[in-house]
């Protein structure tokens, strides 16, 4: 099947996917390193050409279901082919307070010289002090030799964080982690200059409270479950309900309240859609996950009702204007359920209506899903894993097509 076209717009989880942004994990990977892999967060050091592979394989899944596949490396060469683009990397890039005035007007003209696909990959897997030339300033004389000027992006190859479509408008997020912050910079970049773009305006937040996209499911046109725990904070809630409220893109929000652990960092680490009224869910959380819905006070999107607070699947299902939100009973014991979230089980991506892509190793859970009638489509990950994300974390859609 050939990848047709479609105009960009996401109004569920579940509708037929028919345009994702992936990032194919390359050099930037290999700058972690066993000091720096907990900053940079990730669990392990990947084997990269493996995990190269088993991206290749998820990449091709998706091609051979006739979605079309856009690599963000790709989208920022381009990009960065447009002056005004290459000025403003440059410009953003050279604004980290580390760098001082000397190493900053060396790196200044250092990326300016740079060919666009050369520039891309010094934004995607930065730059050491090793590599700046032998340039002799302050910093790079005390910075130690191995020490980033530039940081690399490992967790760009998880695309859904740093931005997310809302309806037919991209919102660029604002991630809350350190070693995640620059990765808005480049999809902010993509979104406002490449001619794929051209039309459609982004919904900015990189600069403000934080929201991540791994928090935020569309559970229904116009209906969005935002979590808020370690990534996404109550005012990047507020920030991002106020946005898409004035937009028109959302009339309700149900606000989820998840652990602030890293094992549950984003919603989307223990909940996903499989189906239009069914949910996958971490079993040993399940029955206390609350929710409360949030709604324009009387048509105004600057002022918030607040609901009180309900279990998220009524809160979910209440909103969505259906009878009930079905949990899939994964029927795990907490032990594997816990083995299996950690990995990721929870975390698929729905090409359509009960058609989802799930890691193979979480076999316990695959299974049940398929006794539900879930259609898994089992792909390899055990290096992908090791940044903590699975299939869902590992896309984001921009095309759906309407349920
Ligand atoms: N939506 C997601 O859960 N994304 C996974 C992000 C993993 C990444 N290593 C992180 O800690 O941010």
């Amino acid at each position: 099947m050939s990848p047709t076209r479609q105009a960009p717009g996401v109004r569920s989880e579940v509708g037929p996917l028919r345009t994702v942004l992936l990032h194919r994990p390359g050099a930037e990977l290999r700058r972690l390193t066993p000091r720096n892999n907990d900053a940079l967060l990730f669990d392990g050091i990947p084997w990269v050409d493996r995990a190269q592979e088993e991206h290749d394989a998820f990449a091709a899944l998706l091609r051979g279901r006739g979605v079309e596949v856009l690599l963000l490396a790709d989208l920022l060469t381009e990009t960065l082919q447009v002056p005004a683009a290459r000025d403003r990397a440059v410009e953003l890039t050279c604004a980290d307070l580390r760098l001082g005035p000397q190493l900053r007007r060396w790196l200044r003209e250092h990326l300016s010289s740079l060919a666009a696909e050369d520039l891309a990959e010094v934004l995607v897997a930065g730059l050491r002090n090793d590599e700046t030339g032998g340039q002799r300033t302050l910093v790079t004389a005390l910075m130690a030799e191995d020490d980033f000027v530039i940081d690399p992006l490992p967790n760009l190859l998880f695309t859904r964080d740093s931005s997310v479509w809302v309806g037919d408008r991209p919102v660029v997020t604002s991630l809350a982690m350190p070693a995640r912050k620059r990765e808005t910079q480049l999809t902010g970049l993509v979104y406002a200059f490449h001619p794929r773009f051209a039309g459609v305006e982004p919904l900015y937040g990189w600069d403000r409270e934080h929201v991540e996209g791994g928090d935020v499911l569309a559970l229904a046109e116009g209906v969005l479950a935002v979590g808020v725990g370690e990534r996404t904070t109550p005012a990047g809630l507020e920030r991002l309900a106020g946005t898409v409220f004035a937009a028109g893109l959302a009339r309700t929000i149900v606000a989820v309240p998840v652990d602030q652990q890293r094992a549950t960092m984003h919603l989307d680490t223990i909940c996903t859609m499989v189906d239009t009224d069914a949910v996958l869910m971490y079993p040993n959380i399940a029955h206390r996950l609350s929710a409360r819905v949030v709604r324009p006070r009387d048509g105004d999107p600057s002022e918030l009702e607040v609901g009180a607070p309900q279990h998220f699947l009524d809160a979910a299902a209440d909103a969505m204007g259906i009878t009930e939100l079905r949990q899939i009973d994964t029927g795990l014991d907490p032990v594997t359920a816990e083995r299996e979230q950690w990995d990721d089980g929870n975390n698929t991506l729905a090409l359509a209506p009960k058609v989802a892509v799930a890691y193979e190793r979480n076999t316990e859970t695959n299974e049940q899903l398929e006794a539900a009638g879930i259609e898994v489509l089992a792909i390899r990950g055990s290096e992908l894993g090791s940044g903590r994300g699975g299939p869902r974390c590992m896309s984001c859609p921009i095309a759906r097509d309407p349920l």
